[in-house]
């Protein structure tokens, strides 16, 4: 089901938020039909030759691909006829597209929710009609394969309704999980989740090559690491259980795993990962902003 009980006020036990388990949804209704589930999609790109891309790639997803429509340089048109609008452009561009003519009108009294990394909602909120209604999300890209992460900004309940928040949960939880954030955390969560599945890349192959070094062949060291990877974090999120307590399970005592795990930390692999979101939650914080002199 939908993580709604997952909002920041989620109680915490031994580092953890109590985790419900979850099993993605999809956007397709069963059932009697349920206000919260978008039944239409309007898809808006710049150049036609995406759009096309687009349409056969919506075309190849049989009965939800249909119902989907594809607009190029029509943000307007599509933004009148939607209900929920998701702003997915590049932060740059962001405050031209919000500025065309017709597109304040356009967006009064709806939902727009803005994937956009280093935006805040205040600047959002300053290009909008007071009515529009602005959330902030960041999602990552296994998104693509419905195991995605998408850290949403706390709802205040004076300006958002019941509804606001089952669209919402409905939208991300059907593409991975999806939690409630204050949004001073964004740019922490885009570092983490939003970049994350870059620094998990870059582990993954490290420890491929590491099997290749060992004689290994390339292909199947990369699958022992990517579905050990999975393993491991399955271990964390279902069982909640504490990696600390899931290395020290693997560990036996003068075996090979302890002298591998010293030899990480002579590179200061910890320190290093956890600089690396760090940097990026700096970097972060700079996108979409003015730029410094
Ligand atoms: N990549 C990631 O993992 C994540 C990215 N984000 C955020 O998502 C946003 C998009 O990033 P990303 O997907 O990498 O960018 P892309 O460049 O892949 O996508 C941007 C899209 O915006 C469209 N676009 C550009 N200008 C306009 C316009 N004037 N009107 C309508 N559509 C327009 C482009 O269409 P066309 O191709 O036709 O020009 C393109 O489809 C960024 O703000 C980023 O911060 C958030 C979470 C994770
Ligand atoms: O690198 C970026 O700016 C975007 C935001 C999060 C992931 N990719």
């Amino acid at each position: 089901g939908v993580l709604d009980s997952l909002d920041s006020s989620s109680k915490i036990s031994n580092g953890f938020p109590k985790w419900e388990s979850h099993t993605p949804g999809t956007l397709t209704p069963a059932g009697p039909p349920d206000a919260t589930v978008p039944s239409r999609f309007l898809a808006c790109v710049s150049r036609e030759e995406t759009a096309r891309k687009l349409e056969n790639i919506f075309g190849s997803l049989g009965q939800l691909g249909s119902s989907v429509e594809v607009f190029a340089s029509k943000n307007i048109e599509a933004v009148q006829n939607s209900d929920v609008v998701l702003l997915c452009c590049k932060p740059q561009i962001v405050h031209t597209i919000l500025s065309e003519p017709g597109m304040k009108e356009a967006l009064e009294g709806k939902l727009l929710i803005s994937i956009l990394a280093g935006v805040t909602m205040s600047q959002i909120t300053n290009w909008v009609l007071p009515s529009t209604r602005v959330v902030r999300a960041m999602p990552n890209t296994p998104c693509k394969i419905r195991e995605g992460m998408t850290v949403v900004s706390n709802l205040p309940p004076s300006v958002h309704s019941e509804t606001d928040r089952a669209v919402i949960l409905k939208i991300f939880s059907s593409i991975g999980r999806c939690r409630f954030l204050e949004e001073k955390h964004f740019d922490a969560c885009t570092a983490l989740s939003g970049s994350g599945p870059a620094f998990a890349c870059i582990f993954m192959e490290a420890m491929a090559d590491g099997g290749v070094m060992m004689g290994l062949p390339r292909a199947e060291a990369l699958e022992l690491a990517a579905q050990t990877l999975q393993g491991a974090a399955r271990m964390v999120l279902q069982g909640n259980t504490h990696p600390a307590q899931l290395k020290d399970s693997v560990t036996t005592p003068g075996g090979c795993t302890i002298a591998g795990l010293l030899a990480l930390e002579d590179g200061r692999v910890r320190s290093t990962i956890a600089r690396g979101i760090q940097i990026a939650t700096e970097r972060a914080s700079e996108l979409g902003q003015p730029a410094k002199k």
